[in-house]
């Protein structure tokens, strides 16, 4: 016999008290090991409208609700509650095997649903056009859609009436349904049932398709019941969602990229991934996972103990000390090096300042500065016949060939100079390690993963190229190009890597936030164009939050005094109610922005957390303070973004209205980027404040 757990069960199991969990484990550790031991009596419920329902004793008072197998041995562990709750949870409820999706559904009986419609429908002699007239019976069964549930289906009349009757429907069912209506092909949905399908003919081996994983599973230890015993559930580890679990599972002929809106379990389905690999590889083979920040790999490092994955062969760095590591190893450069912007040394500028001090040019410092970074650097220009060929997309101004000439002129100067200093540019690194390994073959790498690749320029992206040999199952890159807050340019067939076609896939159930939240961070960046990193249009939409919450809040006040009592006094009343100050978060575009914050905690003696350079410093379990840029890849059950108007969103200066259109536009874009990563950070609620004007990015 077998015994499957319903995703949902564990969210009743956390309600309950300690006493009574404990209570549970026991039961299901007795029921696995021996369904008809004689402590377990199954009993059928005449209310209950699905005949394969029972009711069995957790204690005098807790049941706990299984659906027993019409053939074979697997049973389902589904509710657990006080006896007449568990019973009112049961009641209506109907668990079908849905064989075009193979998956259980789990769903309202249809006559709730009538009777749902009844009151919420628009008035019945008005002519509408139904929301799935288009498809055919066949095409919605399909889909998922459970046979009795299809009348109801067929008079749905908009989104909405479809976002209203969510809790009754199941959930893959939900989810295809509003693909659909939002512009999804009907094909390319089957196409992704059947990706998740398993060919195996009997019906307890069909019960482990990728489909029904996503929901029921079988455990083999206490592991999950321990974490909800110390509070601490990580449902994440155990169910996954068919479009994640076939990315971490699957096999690819070369590299593939996963994109997503925030929240959407990239980073989950990359750690997986991680573990897959190394449950896999060879003896000896070597895995990377990378990110930009260091804030981040630290995020990853716990994330991937939490996963128990095996260390052995695994590296998790940031790209920077990675390749700072490997350029040492090799001896790429003198031990005595110096890297701009992160040694305290002269900046670019000044030595672009000495050169010109004995040349006449008719080329400014910042021009050559951004010559030299934008096109000498991205492009790797090792001599004056690379460079009149190189493309300087982007540059603005254009340059006849003998300026070029001019050009190459100065850089050579300037490499000079530079290298006397021994000052290298962070990017100068990486391509001399580019190089090494490509003149040597060697590879430094088996697989490699890479998160927020967003935040990766090319030569990074050659890097990575280069750390690892082209083959099969090389490269996972995750990523969001929304999320882009930094000025780099990414295209990724110029970094030699091709993830065209069907090597680019997508995730689009947003696990992280509330509906409300979620549609907010969205129509931030809504009216904005974004590229996939291959020139193509990235969506901004098509993305679905499975709960819901509280609308999210703009307050703006009189004085920042009345602001800052106002989020001080809400974090006073959470932290009474039971959050704990780790789950909170402050969060502004600019620090200073969290100074007022900062004092107020203070003098409330409550804790708070700061970040410098993205690592926590101080007290470690405090109210996160934090600004836009720390907070991203994070996230928080309560998240208040403060000191929030029209000076700070987008942060004004001074010769911003003075700037080129084009650059001005990428300014406001870049700004409206990291709103949107900032409110997407929020798990439960979201409050966001602030004195004076209202900033337009945020329409509530
Ligand atoms: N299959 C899953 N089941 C339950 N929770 C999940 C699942 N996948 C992801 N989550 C949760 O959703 C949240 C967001 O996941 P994750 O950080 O992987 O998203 P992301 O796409 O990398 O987000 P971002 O781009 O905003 O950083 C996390 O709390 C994670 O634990």
């Amino acid at each position: 016999m077998k015994l499957l757990f319903y995703d949902k069960f564990f969210e009743s199991l956390i309600n309950l008290p300690k006493g009574i969990q404990k209570k549970v484990v026991d039961f299901q550790r007795k029921f696995r090991e021996n369904s008809k031991s004689s402590g377990i009596h199954l009993e059928p419920i005449q209310s209950f409208k699905d005949s394969s329902l029972r009711s069995a004793r957790v204690d005098q008072t807790y049941r706990a609700i299984i659906k027993v197998p019409e053939s074979g041995e697997t049973y389902f562990l589904l509710w657990v509650d006080h006896h007449d709750k568990a019973y009112e949870w049961a009641t209506n409820k109907v668990f079908q095997w849905n064989e075009n999706t193979q998956s259980m559904q789990v769903f309202a009986a249809p006559e709730v649903l009538e009777k749902e419609f009844e009151s919420t429908q628009e008035d019945g002699l008005k002519e509408v056009q139904k929301l799935f007239s288009e498809y055919s019976n066949d095409e919605l069964l399909r889909i998922g859609v459970p046979d009795v549930l299809l009348p109801s289906i067929r008079i749905i009349d908009n989104l909405d009436g479809l976002e209203k009757i969510e809790k009754f429907l199941p959930q893959d069912t939900f989810e295809n349904l509003f693909y659909l209506a939002d512009g999804a092909s009907i094909e390319q949905l089957v196409f992704e049932i059947e990706e998740g399908k398993t060919e195996a003919v009997s019906a307890d081996e069909q019960l482990a398709s990728i489909n029904n994983q996503r929901s029921f599973i079988e455990l083999t230890d206490d592991d999950l019941f321990n974490e909800i015993l110390e509070g601490n559930l990580r449902k994440w580890k155990y169910y996954l969602h068919p479009s994640q679990r076939k990315l971490v599972d699957g096999s690819f002929a070369g590299a593939v990229k996963v994109s997503g809106g925030a929240g959407t379990g990239k980073t989950v389905a990359a750690l997986h991934r991680m573990k897959f690999l190394s449950e896999n590889k060879s003896s000896g083979e070597k895995i990377l996972f990378t990110t930009y920040t260091k804030a981040l790999t630290e995020n990853l490092r716990k994330l991937a103990a939490d996963l128990e994955i095996d260390s052995k062969g695994l590296t998790i760095s940031n790209i920077d000390a990675l390749a700072f590591d490997l350029v040492k190893n090799f001896a790429l450069i003198k031990h005595d090096y110096k890297v701009f912007g992160l040694h305290s040394i002269k900046d670019s500028k000044e030595i672009w300042e000495e050169v010109l001090s004995t040349e006449l040019s008719p080329f400014d410092q910042d021009f050559l500065f951004q010559e030299y970074e934008q096109v000498i650097l991205y492009h790797d220009v090792k001599n004056i016949e690379e460079y009149l060929k190189a493309p300087r997309i982007g540059r603005g101004r254009a340059i006849s060939r003998t300026q070029r000439k001019d050009v190459w002129n100065l850089v050579q100067k300037y490499n000079n100079t530079k290298a006397t200093y021994r000052f290298y540019h962070k990017e100068e690194l990486y391509n001399l390690l580019v190089n090494f390994l490509e003149a040597h073959e060697t590879k430094a790498f088996d697989y490699v993963l890479v998160d927020e690749l967003q935040d990766f320029s090319n030569v990074e992206l050659r890097v990575i190229r280069s750390l690892v040999p082209e083959k099969a199952n090389d490269l996972f890159l995750v990523g969001d190009p929304l999320q882009k807050i930094y000025d780099k340019r990414i295209n990724f067939s110029q970094a030699g890597i091709n993830v065209r076609g069907k090597r680019s896939k997508r995730l689009r159930i947003n696990y992280r936030t509330t509906e409300e939240i979620k549609k907010l961070a969205f129509s931030i960046i809504s009216n904005e164009h974004y590229d996939d990193f291959e020139g193509e249009k990235e969506e901004t939409g098509g993305y679905v939050s499975l709960f819901h919450g509280k609308k999210p809040q703009y307050t703006i006040f009189h004085s920042k005094n009345q602001e800052t009592d106002y989020v001080i006094g809400e974090i006073a009343s959470l932290l009474e109610g039971g959050y704990k100050p780790e789950e909170i978060a402050i969060s502004s575009r600019i620090k200073n922005g969290l100074k007022d914050f900062k004092s107020a905690l203070h003098l409330k003696g409550i804790p708070y957390t700061e970040y410098e350079q993205g690592s926590k410093v101080g007290h470690q379990n405090g109210v996160n303070l934090l600004t836009f840029h720390n907070i991203k890849g994070l996230e928080f059950k309560q998240v208040f973004l403060v000191d929030v108007n029209d000076r700070t969103s987008p942060r004004h200066f001074e010769t911003l209205g003075s700037l080129p259109d084009t650059q001005k536009q990428a300014y406001i874009k870049s700004e409206k980027s990291l709103l949107y990563v900032a409110v997407s950070r929020a798990i439960q609620r979201l409050e966001v404040t602030g004195i004076g004007t209202k900033s337009n990015f945020v329409n509530i």
